[in-house]
C-alpha cells in the first residue's frame, strides 16, 4: 500500500479572506473555531450546564424505570419465553438476554462438528518439554487459535479490521500533517507573521478534531475487535466444553490437561491443579480476555509504529539526507539488539501468572461452593490459611515480574528516549552546522524558497517540524520495541489458550498421550492406561448389559502415566431387564458409584461390552447423591416451560408429581412455578433429594440408577417413592447401603474385596444381627451366580414370593435392633437399683 503525504498543508482560499479586514478575518476564524468545537464536545449547543444536568438525571430516572417496569418474572416475559426457548430443527437457538430493562435476542448457532473435527490436526496436544516463548510453535498455536477467534477473511472481525488499519493510517498522516503545521506556527510567530499565525491555529484546531476523533476510534475499534475474538472462542469452547461427551467432567477430573514447559518445575503441580479443583474458569474466562485483548492491542501496537517509523523515516530522510537516513537505521538495528539482549522471558511469566491466578481463583470458588459444609466444620481458618498460601505464591511471582521489568524499563527507557533523542540532535544539527549538509538540506526542495532574511524563521521550522517528527519516531519506535514485550506475554496467553483448546479437542476424540507399561507393576496386574480403552459401548437397547467389565477409577496425567487407572473391580457381568430391579450394596469404597459412572459414561469402558438405553425419556435416567438443581424457575427443573408445553405437560399433572414426592407445598411456599431462585440453597438436603424423585416421576425411564439418592429421605416417604417408581413401570438398579431397601429389589449385587475375608463395612454384614444367619436367610433363596470371594461381587436372585414374608422379617430385625440399643440403659438402670435396694450411695 503507497501512502502519500502531503508534506505543505493547503492554505486557506486567499481570494475571499484576502479581501477582508484583518479583523473581519479573525471574527470569523474565532466563529468556525467555536462551530467546530460546539460540534466535537457533546453538548447541546443551546443547552446550558444545569440544562444538561437535568437531562442526565432524566435520562438515568428513565433507564431505572425500564430496568425495574420489566421484571424477569412477568407474564409477558415467560411468553416470550416460551416463544424463543423453543429449539429451531436447525439445532440453533435463541436467548434471551436482559440489558438495561429490555430483552436482547440473540441467535446462538452451535458449532458443527465437522468444523470441530477440521481443526482437529491444528490441536496437537502440547508438548511438555516445549519452551514458551517467540518461537516456531508459539506461531503455529497463534496461527491455530486464530482460526477459531477469526474463522472468516470477509466476517465480522475482518471489516472491523480494516477500518482499524485505516484509522492507524489516518492517525499517522495526521500527526504528519500536525509535525508540519507545529513548525510553520512557530515559523510565522519568529518571523512576526501574524496572518499567518492565526491561520496556523486556526488549521491547528481543524486538524484536531479529525485526530481526537481517529484516536477515540481507534481504541474503540481495538476494543470492539477484541471482544468480536472472545465471543468467536468462547462459543467455540462452550460448545466443545459442554457437550454430550461430557469434557467439562473429564476435563475437571484432569484427565485432559496438559503441562506446558513452565509448570514442569519440580514440586509445582500444573494447570492440573486448577483441573482437580473441577474448574476451567481461569482459563475460560480470564485468559480468553487476555489473550483477545493483547491479540487486538499487538494488531495497533505493531502495525501503527511499524507504519509510524517507515511514514516518520521517510519523512525525515527528505530533511536529513541519505547519511542521517543511515545513522538512523543503524540506530534502530542496534536498539533492537540490546533489547532484545535486555528483555526476560515474559512469555513464560505471563503463563505462570496465569496458573497462579487459576489456583488462586479455584480456592475461592471452593469456598463459595461449600460454604456451608465449610462452616459447620469451623472450617474458615483452614481455608483462609490455603487461599493465602495460593494468593502469596501469585503476589511473589508479581513481584518477581515487577522486579523482572526494572533493568528492561531503565534499557528501554535510556536507549529510546535519551540515547534515540540525542542522535535525534546530532542528525538534526547537521544541516544546520555544516554547511554542506545545509545546501543538500535546501537541494530537497522542501524549502527552496528561502529568502536571506526569512533563513532563521526557515530553521526554526525545520528544526521545529524535525524535532516533532524525531519525538514521534522516538515515541514509535518505543512503542515498536515495547510490543516485543506484548507479543513475549501474548505467548504466554496464547499458550494457555491453545492448552486448553488442544485439551479438549483431545477429550472430545478421545485421544490420550499413550504411556508405556510401568516396570514396577507385577506380571498379573493389568495396566489401565487411557491411551488403550477398547470396550464396545452400545447406547439404544431395552436392557442393561455390562460383559465382562472392569470397573476401574481413571487417571490423567503424571499419576496415569506411573500406575494407570485403579482397578476397583477386574470383570463385571451384569445384565437387566426390564422388571429386574437390582439392588447394589458393599463397603464404602469399593466400586458401588463408579459402576454408575461406567454406564453413564462418565468414565470408560476400558474392555468388554456395555450395551445401554438411550439417555432420558423411555430410556435411562440417573440420580446422584446429590441433586443437580439448576438456576431457574421451579418449573425449569423438570423442563423449560417451552418444552413442557410442546410435550402436552401441565401443571396439574407437575402438581401430581409433587404430591408423590410429599413437596406438594413447594409452589406455595415459594411463590409460584415462575420463582426463579438458586434451589440448592433454598431447599433442605432430603427435599433437594426429593425433587430429584419428581423428576425422575415427569419424565418415566424405563431404568433408573439411583445411587444414595434417598440417604436423606425419611424411611417411610422413601418407601413410598419407591413403590411409585416401580408402579410406573421404572426398573430401578439401586446403590445404597440401607437394607431395608431390599425390599424392594428382586435381585441383589453384593460388591467386596476378593482379598478380604471378613468383609468390613457392608450394612448387610456389618451389625451383629445383619450378619447373623437370619439376614442371610433374608436373602435366601438365591441363585448364586459367582461367589463373592472370586471376583469381589456377587449376584443373587431374591425369591419373590417370600417378599410379604421378607417385609415381615424387616421389621421384626428393626424392632429387635431398637430394642437392643436400648440395653446398656436399661442395665445401668438395673445396677441404680439394686444399689438403692442395698442403701448404697449412688452417684
Ligand atoms: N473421580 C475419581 N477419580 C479417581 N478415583 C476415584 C474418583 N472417584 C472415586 N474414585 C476411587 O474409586 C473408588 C470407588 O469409589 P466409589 O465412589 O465407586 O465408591 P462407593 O462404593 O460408591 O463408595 P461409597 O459407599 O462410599 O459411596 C474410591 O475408593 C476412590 O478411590
Amino acid at each position: 500500500m503507497t501512502v502519500t503525504i502531503p508534506t505543505t498543508l493547503p492554505s486557506l482560499p486567499k481570494s475571499t479572506l484576502s479581501n477582508l479586514s484583518a479583523k473581519r478575518r479573525q471574527a470569523i476564524i474565532v466563529v468556525l473555531i467555536s462551530a467546530i468545537l460546539a460540534r466535537s464536545v457533546p453538548l447541546n449547543a443551546s443547552a446550558t450546564v444545569r440544562g444538561w444536568k437535568e437531562d442526565r438525571t432524566a435520562r438515568r430516572a428513565e433507564r431505572k424505570r425500564r430496568e425495574t417496569e420489566t421484571p424477569l418474572n412477568t407474564p409477558a416475559l415467560e411468553k416470550k419465553l416460551v416463544d424463543l426457548y423453543i429449539p429451531d430443527p436447525s439445532g440453533s437457538r435463541t436467548l434471551l438476554v436482559p440489558h438495561l430493562g429490555r430483552i436482547s435476542k440473540v441467535r446462538i448457532t452451535p458449532t458443527s462438528s465437522e468444523l470441530y473435527q477440521s481443526h482437529l490436526a491444528s490441536f496437537p496436544p502440547l508438548d511438555p518439554t516445549e519452551k514458551l516463548g517467540v518461537n516456531k510453535k508459539f506461531w503455529k498455536m497463534l496461527v491455530a487459535v486464530l482460526r477459531v477467534a477469526f474463522p472468516s477473511k470477509t466476517g465480522k472481525e475482518a471489516f472491523l479490521l480494516v477500518l482499524h488499519t485505516f484509522f492507524l493510517l489516518s492517525r499517522t498522516v495526521l500527526s504528519v500533517m500536525v509535525a508540519r503545521l507545529d513548525g510553520r506556527i512557530v515559523r510565522d510567530l519568529v518571523s512576526a507573521n501574524g496572518a499567518g499565525f492565526i491561520r496556523g491555529l486556526g488549521w491547528w484546531f481543524a486538524l484536531a478534531i479529525p485526530s481526537t476523533y481517529t484516536n477515540s476510534m481507534i481504541r474503540y475499534l481495538e476494543r470492539k475487535l477484541a471482544l468480536a475474538f472472545r465471543t468467536n472462542l468462547t462459543r467455540y469452547i462452550h460448545d466443545l466444553y459442554l457437550n454430550d461427551n461430557l469434557n467439562y467432567y473429564k476435563f475437571g477430573l484432569g484427565l485432559g490437561v496438559p503441562v506446558p514447559a513452565e509448570q514442569k518445575k519440580p514440586g509445582v503441580a500444573g494447570g492440573a491443579n486448577e483441573a482437580s479443583a473441577g474448574t476451567a474458569d481461569q482459563f475460560i474466562t480470564t485468559d480468553v480476555a487476555k489473550f483477545c485483548d493483547s491479540l487486538a492491542a499487538l494488531y495497533g501496537n505493531i502495525g501503527k509504529p511499524a507504519l509510524d517509523m517507515l511514514i516518520f523515516t521517510s519523512q525525515l530522510a527528505a530533511s536529513l539526507g541519505p547519511l542521517g537516513t543511515l545513522g538512523l537505521f543503524t540506530n534502530y538495528a542496534f536498539t533492537a539488539w540490546v533489547l532484545k539482549k535486555a528483555t526476560p522471558a515474559f512469555g513464560r511469566m505471563a503463563a505462570t501468572e496465569a496458573r497462579l491466578e487459576g489456583e488462586y481463583r479455584a480456592g475461592l470458588g471452593r469456598i463459595g461452593r461449600d460454604g456451608e459444609e465449610v462452616a459447620f466444620y469451623n472450617g474458615g481458618k483452614r481455608e483462609k490459611g490455603i487461599l493465602l498460601a495460593a494468593y502469596e505464591k501469585l503476589a511473589k511471582h508479581v513481584h518477581s515480574v515487577f522486579k523482572a521489568r526494572i533493568p528492561y524499563g531503565m534499557t528501554e527507557d535510556f536507549t529510546i528516549k535519551y540515547f534515540w533523542s540525542a542522535c535525534g540532535y546530532c542528525l538534526m544539527s547537521l544541516p544546520i552546522l555544516f554547511p554542506a549538509a545545509s545546501k543538500a538540506l535546501q537541494a530537497t526542495g522542501t524549502h527552496a524558497r528561502t529568502e536571506a532574511h526569512h533563513e532563521v524563521a526557515e530553521r526554526t521550522e525545520s528544526y521545529v517540524s524535525n524535532r516533532r517528527l524525531l519525538l514521534s519516531l522516538a515515541d514509535a519506535g518505543g512503542r515498536l520495541m515495547y510490543s516485543g514485550k506484548d507479543l513475549a506475554e501474548l505467548s504466554g496467553y496464547t499458550s494457555r489458550v491453545y492448552a486448553l483448546l488442544s485439551s479438549l479437542h483431545a477429550l472430545n476424540n478421545n485421544i490420550y498421550p499413550e504411556n508405556p507399561r510401568p516396570a514396577a507393576l507385577e506380571e498379573d496386574q493389568p495396566f489401565y492406561d487411557l491411551s488403550n480403552v477398547h470396550g464396545r459401548v452400545i447406547i439404544g437397547p431395552k436392557h442393561l448389559l455390562l460383559r465382562g467389565i472392569p470397573v476401574v477409577a481413571p487417571a490423567g496425567g503424571a499419576a496415569g502415566a506411573e500406575r494407570g487407572g485403579e482397578e476397583l473391580l477386574n470383570s463385571l457381568d451384569l445384565r437387566v431387564e426390564q422388571g429386574e430391579h437390582t439392588l447394589i450394596t458393599g463397603p464404602n469404597g469399593v466400586g458401588k458409584t463408579s459402576i454408575a459412572r461406567i454406564v453413564a459414561r462418565l468414565w470408560p469402558t476400558w474392555s468388554g461390552l456395555m450395551e445401554r438405553p438411550i439417555h432420558g425419556e423411555g430410556g435411562i435416567f440417573f440420580l446422584p447423591q446429590r441433586p443437580y438443581l439448576s438456576i431457574g424457575s421451579l418449573r425449569d427443573h423438570p423442563h423449560t416451560y417451552a418444552e413442557m408445553k410442546s410435550r402436552g405437560r401441565t401443571d396439574a399433572e407437575l402438581m401430581s408429581i409433587l404430591g408423590h414426592v410429599h413437596l406438594e407445598y413447594l409452589p406455595k411456599r415459594e411463590g409460584g412455578w415462575e420463582t426463579r431462585k438458586e434451589w440448592k440453597d433454598v431447599l433442605s438436603g432430603g427435599e433437594k433429594q426429593r425433587m430429584g424423585m419428581a423428576r425422575l416421576f415427569y419424565h418415566r425411564p424405563s431404568y433408573a440408577i439411583l445411587d444414595e439418592c434417598t440417604s436423606a429421605v425419611s424411611s417411610d416417604v422413601e418407601g413410598l417413592m419407591y413403590e411409585h417408581a416401580k408402579n410406573l413401570g421404572i426398573t430401578l438398579v439401586t446403590i445404597s447401603h440401607r437394607p431395608s431397601l431390599l425390599k424392594y429389589h428382586n435381585r441383589h449385587l453384593r460388591l467386596g474385596d476378593p482379598t478380604q475375608h471378613n468383609i468390613p463395612s457392608t450394612p448387610l454384614t456389618r451389625t451383629p444381627l445383619a450378619s447373623s444367619t437370619s439376614l442371610t436367610n433374608l436373602t435366601a433363596p438365591q441363585t448364586p451366580s459367582t461367589p463373592l470371594a472370586a471376583h469381589g461381587w456377587q449376584l443373587t436372585t431374591l425369591n419373590s414370593t417370600s417378599a410379604e414374608e421378607k417385609k415381615e422379617l424387616e421389621h421384626e430385625i428393626a424392632e429387635i435392633e431398637r430394642q437392643l440399643g436400648e440395653v446398656e440403659g436399661w442395665e445401668k438402670r438395673l445396677e441404680v437399683i439394686g444399689k438403692e435396694l442395698r442403701g448404697e450411695k449412688v452417684n
